[in-house]
């Protein structure tokens, strides 16, 4: 019987994670919940800035979990500065967590409010030698998140994204995708809150600086239908949907949100 691998149906997911990854029931996980009453306004905060580098961008893969955008992080090409962060992390993928409905499907929830997915952007801090090594730090990682909601307008910078799904459509499946500058995702202000957490999959390693964008983007209901087109299973299975891909909010036990705006 093979050993099931961690996932999110009830058999493998969020509430069992502990028994074979420890750190989950860590003091510090991710996500949480944030309520802007115990938010801190925190005007020591630097304005957080991206420099990408298209050329960066190689290819996009379904692993069965998630969507995964890949990018070349073997030196600073494509880097991410300021905020809460002391010097230049580098990017190394982005990914995104839906539901199976627009109700939900993001990971944090900002007063009560649960988005239609979440992307991540995730950056390492090469003062640690590698992703590896960047783990097993506390300053090791920063993922920048950014809300997806859906509402009429689609995000034409999401377009490109969704129109490779069709090639990576069952688990494994992975597609060249270059020439692609990520910040083009980002909303217009640059309003973030900041809290120290972990990845919100196993092994649930506490190394994260979350940058949390305040304002969501558009998504249209057709974008979330090809997002929710994608499978968990490989090509010769049976379809099943990748949905619900998306840990609850975990307990804060004291930490302290800070926000870059009033
Ligand atoms: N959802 S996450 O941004 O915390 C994350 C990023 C990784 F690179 C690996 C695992 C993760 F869970
Ligand atoms: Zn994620």
């Amino acid at each position: 019987m093979a050993q099931s691998v961690w996932g999110y149906d009830s058999d493998n997911g969020p509430e069992r994670w502990h028994e074979n990854y420890p750190m989950a029931k860590g003091d510090k996980q991710s996500p949480i919940e944030i309520n802007s009453k115990d938010v801190r306004h925190d005007s020591s905060l630097a304005p957080w800035h991206a420099s990408y580098d298209p050329g960066a961008a190689k290819t996009i893969l379904n692993n069965g979990r998630t969507c995964r955008v890949v990018f070349d992080d073997s030196f600073d090409r494509s880097v991410l500065r300021g905020g809460p962060l002391t010097g230049a992390y580098r990017l190394r993928q982005l990914h995104l967590h839906w539901g199976s409905s627009d109700d939900h499907g993001s990971e944090h929830v900002i007063d009560g409010v649960k988005y239609a997915a979440e992307l991540h952007m995730v950056h390492w801090n090469p003062k640690h030698g590698n992703f590896a090594g960047a783990l097993k730090q506390p300053d090791g990682v920063a993922v920048v998140g950014i809300f997806l909601k859906v509402g009429k307008t689609p995000k034409p910078e999401m377009k490109r994204i969704l129109e490779e799904i069709d090639n990576i459509k069952t688990k494994g499946k992975e597609a060249p995708f270059q020439h692609f500058d990520p910040s083009i995702l980002f909303p217009k202000s640059r309003d973030y809150w900041t809290y120290h957490g972990s990845f919100t999959t196993p092994p649930c390693e506490e190394c994260i600086t979350w940058i949390l964008l305040r304002e969501p983007i558009e998504v249209s209901p057709d974008q979330m239908a090809k997002l929710r087109s994608l499978s968990k299973s490989g090509e010769n299975e049976a379809m099943n949907p990748l949905v619900d891909n998306w840990r609850p909010p975990q307990p804060v036990k004291g930490r302290v949100v800070r926000a870059s705006f009033k």
